[in-house]
């Protein structure tokens, strides 16, 4: 349809899961689901931001031999569109100099009757929070519309429709409609956010906006699709599901105010601990399946974090792929036994008894002569969790799985862990999120199973472990609160510290005492080291650690009260 003016059209969405630098496997993908298209009538296809790479390219896009694979991809690709069917708006880097250094681009390209027809290029490049474009890209200039079928197709990509600059430049040059292609990572209350941007441009350009949105997970970051079309009055045309691959052709016809979309089904949005729970979920999933293992395998203790953790793998992988290992000593519970076979048997995963007093006294008998005598208080404490570290890193070892870490945002935060002991490990699918949202999701997930879940219906983290205190069981009688403000509090201040950067004061002022916030501060500031030794994990809140919170090791700032 490249050249002729026609007043309907079909533009077909692809809202699909890329495997990063993949780009054979993308570009199969993308010719899968042109094909499919195809046979429903559509005129163009559009993929989401760099979806022939993977998003977020980070240093990656800077690989010379990189940018000329896609390039490669990119002329294959277009090739392929020789046949009569769809044009495909695919998302791309673009190099200047055909890959031999020069500028990068972030772009998306126009292919249509075996070629390159057009190539955009992202003006406005995000620079916070978990971004990093201008580090790798190049700004292109405010970009044209692309002539289209007798249509002007603006094609701003993902940042550019978050300030008012592109969209009103491709509205005044003509732009019949916006063609969004976003990489835009999940966190809690995204949708509604994309909902007011979106809004915005519409308001100011009287276009009708697409936006099409990535699926699944990239290391930390996990995409929820959830791509939508606004028709110019502001009014949502179409919802497409999120946490799922989807595709879907939505119809557009020319009047005399413009172009409109068809409306079409408004799919519901999961929200609160539905989406979170998917999140860590499709987050898991993908890492360890892109990442190529053939499963999982973890310390069950029977506390609330490794069930969660466990129920989640399960409900990622499906139970064969979830191995757990209940590593008894001498201050397990008997309580935390049954809770850990009853959660085993539950998830029907293979479940394994591996008790470690032989590795615990037998690290301690050989440390006698330097320490001069057995170990004792925090060194005996930490060595039943780098025993068990050490077994189930040998378990992955020779079976295969990767070990799932279990630390919480809360003991993440304050440094509540053992390294190279309970944090030993690959992945971590709980690690944003506090412990109260720890025991929401668990309690969630008793009542529901989440679509396209694996695990079963039903309750599966007994009610006992939601209701005994959190112990590491590392000591006798040993309770998280002996050393850590009660969770409700400690989560409180952890959030106006991290997510909201509140001062002291403030946070004092909130009706915390002086120094419960004072310890917390302290105890959050000294662990950053252990965070910078942690396994990555799903990010679900605004302010993950890692990639969003990046904070000096070395720092003596403490705020005065
Ligand atoms: N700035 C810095 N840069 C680099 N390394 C630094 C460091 N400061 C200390 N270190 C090193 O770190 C060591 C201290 O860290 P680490 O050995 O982890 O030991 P540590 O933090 O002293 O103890 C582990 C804590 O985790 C708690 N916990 C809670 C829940 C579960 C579990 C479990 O294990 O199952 C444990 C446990 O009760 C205890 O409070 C120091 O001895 C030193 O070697
Ligand atoms: N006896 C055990 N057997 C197997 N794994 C254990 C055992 N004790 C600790 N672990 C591992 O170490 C992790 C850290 O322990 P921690 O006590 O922080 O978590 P939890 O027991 O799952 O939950 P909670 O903190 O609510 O008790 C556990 O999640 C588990 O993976
Ligand atoms: N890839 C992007 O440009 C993403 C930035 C955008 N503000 C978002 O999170 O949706």
């Amino acid at each position: 349809m490249a050249g002729e003016t026609k007043d309907s059209f079909k533009l077909a969405l692809a809202q699909a899961n890329p495997v990063m630098g993949d780009l054979d496997g993308n570009l199969e993908t993308a010719l899968r689901l042109r094909d499919r298209f195809a046979a429903d009538g559509a005129d163009l296809v559009v993929f989401s931001e760099l979806f022939l790479t993977g998003y977020p390219l980070e240093d990656l896009v800077l690989k010379p031999a990189l940018q000329r694979a896609a390039r490669e991809a990119c002329e294959a690709l277009a090739e392929r569109t020789g046949d009569g069917g769809p044009a495909i708006l695919m998302g791309l880097p673009w190099a200047d100099g055909s890959g031999n250094g020069g500028k990068v681009y972030n772009a998306v390209a126009l292919l249509a009757e075996g070629g390159i027809a057009a190539v955009r290029t992202k003006h406005v490049l995000p620079n916070y929070g978990v971004f990093d474009e201008k580090r790798v890209f190049a700004p292109g200039p405010i970009p044209e519309p692309i002539p289209f079928g007798g249509l002007n197709l603006g094609v701003p990509i993902c940042e550019d429709i978050w300030e008012e600059d592109v969209c009103a430049a491709l509205a005044r040059a003509g732009a019949d409609l916006l063609i969004v292609p976003n990489g835009s990572p999940y966190w809690m209350g995204k949708q509604a956010i994309r909902y007011g941007v979106v809004g915005a441009r519409v308001a100011e350009t009287k276009c009708p906006l697409v936006y099409l949105n990535q699926f699944g997970g990239q290391d930390e970051l996990v995409f929820d699709g959830a791509s939508f079309v606004f028709n110019a009055d502001g009014s949502c045309a179409v919802q497409m599901p999120a946490w799922e691959d989807a595709g879907l052709v939505t119809e557009w016809r020319s009047e005399a105010d413009g172009w409109h979309c068809v409306p079409g089904e408004i799919v519901p949005i999961e929200a609160g601990e539905a989406a979170n729970y998917l999140a860590c979920v499709t987050g898991l999933r993908d890492y360890i399946n892109k990442n190529g293992f053939p499963g999982v395998v973890l310390g069950l203790s029977g506390g609330i974090d490794s069930a969660l953790c466990a129920a989640m793998a399960v409900d990622a992988l499906g139970a064969d792929r979830v191995h757990c290992i209940m590593l008894p000593y001498a201050y397990t519970s008997s309580a935390s036994l049954i809770d850990a076979e009853q959660i085993a048997k539950a998830l029907g995963v293979r479940y394994d008894t591996m008790p470690i007093h032989g590795g615990v006294d037998g690290l301690g008998a050989c440390l006698t002569g330097v320490l001069g005598g057995m170990p004792d208080g925090f060194t005996a404490e930490n060595l039943q969790s780098r025993t068990r570290g050490t077994l189930l890193m040998a378990v992955s070892n020779k079976l295969g799985p990767l070990v799932l870490t279990t630390g919480n945002k809360s003991e993440v935060s304050v440094g509540y862990a053992t390294l190279y002991g309970d944090m030993n490990g690959g992945f971590n699918p709980i690690k944003d999120l506090y412990k109260g949202q720890v025991y929401a999701l668990s309690r969630y997930r008793n009542k529901n199973r989440p679509k396209g879940c694996l695990g079963p219906e039903g309750v599966i983290i007994p009610e006992n472990v939601l209701t005994k205190d959190p112990s590491a069981e590392l000591k006798p009688d040993q309770r998280d609160v002996d050393t850590l403000p009660p969770y409700p509090v400690l989560d409180d201040i952890l959030n106006c510290l991290v997510e909201q950067e509140l001062s002291v004061p403030e946070i004092i002022a909130r009706g915390h005492p002086a120094e419960t916030v004072k310890k917390v501060e302290r105890m959050l500031y000294l662990a950053e080291y252990k965070r910078r030794q942690a396994a990555p994990g799903v990010k679900i809140t605004e302010r993950n650690f890692g990639r969003d919170r990046r904070y000096p090791i070395t720092n003596k700032f403490r705020e005065t009260v």
